[in-house]
């Protein structure tokens, strides 16, 4: 995580100019190298007010470096960032109104909960009578009003974050920046403050960027998904869209852990794409543009597939395993026919679990199959 060694409290200085005008964020064409390396690669985006915008991708993708040049602690080799309407390109963090809750949760130790929560508003001056309202609402939001009088050290891990959450939140920035508030807690525990995190953006109708690399968290918690690769947005989407229809075959990928099915385009109906799998099937998947007889990948989410009558699927198979998770079930099955080796993964309702070393036939809605040019062979 690059630069964010600075404490948030600096950010926390007089913004007067830029709360409340309700007007999107934007950023154009952000561009940060380190030496050779790229982190950030022309990103561009537009984000409304009370939305909650989610940069998700791997380690490196350059997630933290577009959030730390919003911020403010990094600066951009070229691109702008506007925020309320302002051009913040150049201006201090402390300037641009933001407000920041990062994984480490930098309190202050020596302050009770109620002074960690009151700082901000102390530094801009805001009454007494003020202060006691807003920190008692603020609190009383996060379910900490019990625990006003307590320092940090005598805090869980999760109470910790949510105190800080309550620091960014007290005075009301117009956009709120986490950067994988939750990394450090327990998975019990991230659940569980993801639902207070939306249900409080909700009531407040708080703008909210957030950073994870963690898919499930950002499904949850986001009305729009930055999937990021190399330091480029490979797609902004809702997480429906996102799901249903991946436009790189990294997001089919790295949202819906995507079976890719090799192939050669068959031709297009009115309706469908057909696909020529290796295998010898033909499959129908969503209209795409992609010339006759391009080599090809089918997209097809472990979830979408289902078992039909020999005869009337595009793959063939013998299952090789089958394991129960809950209400699902995994299953894996070895095609026929062709070279394919690659073993296709599904998941069933238990219910509809297969025997070990069955015959199946698989087929899937051609609405919930995308097709990709095959890049490495030809397509
Ligand atoms: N201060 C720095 N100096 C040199 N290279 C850096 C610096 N900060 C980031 N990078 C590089 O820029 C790229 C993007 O890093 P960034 O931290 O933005 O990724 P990320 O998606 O947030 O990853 P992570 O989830 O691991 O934090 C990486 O290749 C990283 O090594």
């Amino acid at each position: 995580m690059p630069e964010t060694d600075v404490m948030p409290e600096l950010s926390l200085a007089s913004t007067a100019g830029l709360t409340g005008s309700g007007k999107p964020l934007s950023v154009t064409r952000l561009r940060k190298t380190y030496g050779g390396v790229t982190a950030v690669d022309e990103v561009s985006m537009e984000i409304a007010a009370g939305e909650f915008v989610t940069f998700l991708g791997s380690s490196g993708s350059g997630k933290t470096t577009t959030l730390m040049m919003i911020a403010g602690f990094c600066e951009p080799d070229s691109g702008s960032i506007v925020v309320g309407g302002n051009d913040v390109t150049r201006l201090a963090p402390q300037k641009r109104g933001l407000g920041f809750v990062f994984q480490q949760y930098l309190l202050f130790p020596h302050m009770t909960v109620w002074e960690n929560v009151a700082f901000p508003l102390q530094l801009r001056g805001v009454s007494k009578a003020e202060q006691r309202r807003r920190v008692g609402e603020t609190l009383e939001m996060a379910g900490l009003s019990a625990m006003a009088r307590r320092r940090p050290r005598e805090l869980s891990g999760g109470q910790q974050q949510r105190v800080a959450l309550c620091r960014a939140l007290v005075y009301r920035p117009p956009v709120i920046l986490m950067d994988e508030p939750l990394g450090a807690l327990d998975k019990k525990l991230r659940d569980q403050l993801q639902t207070e995190i939306k249900r409080i953006q909700q009531e407040l109708g708080l703008t909210v960027i957030y950073v994870t690399h963690d898919q499930e968290e950002a499904l949850v918690l986001s009305d729009r998904i930055a999937v990021m690769r190399d330091g480029r947005i490979d797609q902004f989407d809702t997480p429906q869209e996102l799901f249903e229809r991946p436009r790189t075959p990294f997001v089919a990928d790295f949202l819906g852990a995507a079976n890719f099915l090799p192939g050669r385009l068959e031709g297009q109906t009115a309706d469908h794409t057909l696909v020529r799998l290796d295998t010898g099937g033909l499959l129908k998947a969503r209209p795409q543009a992609v010339p006759d007889g391009a080599r090809v990948r089918a997209a097809v989410q472990p979830g979408r597939f289902a078992l039909c009558p020999q005869g009337d699927g595009f793959c063939t198979g013998t299952v090789e395993t089958v394991t129960y998770v809950g209400t699902l079930v995994r299953v894996t099955v070895r095609p026929l026919g062709g070279a394919a080796t690659e073993l296709v993964r599904l998941e069933l309702p238990a219910g509809r679990a297969p025997a070990l070393g069955a015959r199946v036939d698989l087929t899937a809605d051609p609405a919930n199959v995308g097709v990709f040019p095959d890049a490495e062979h030809g397509g």
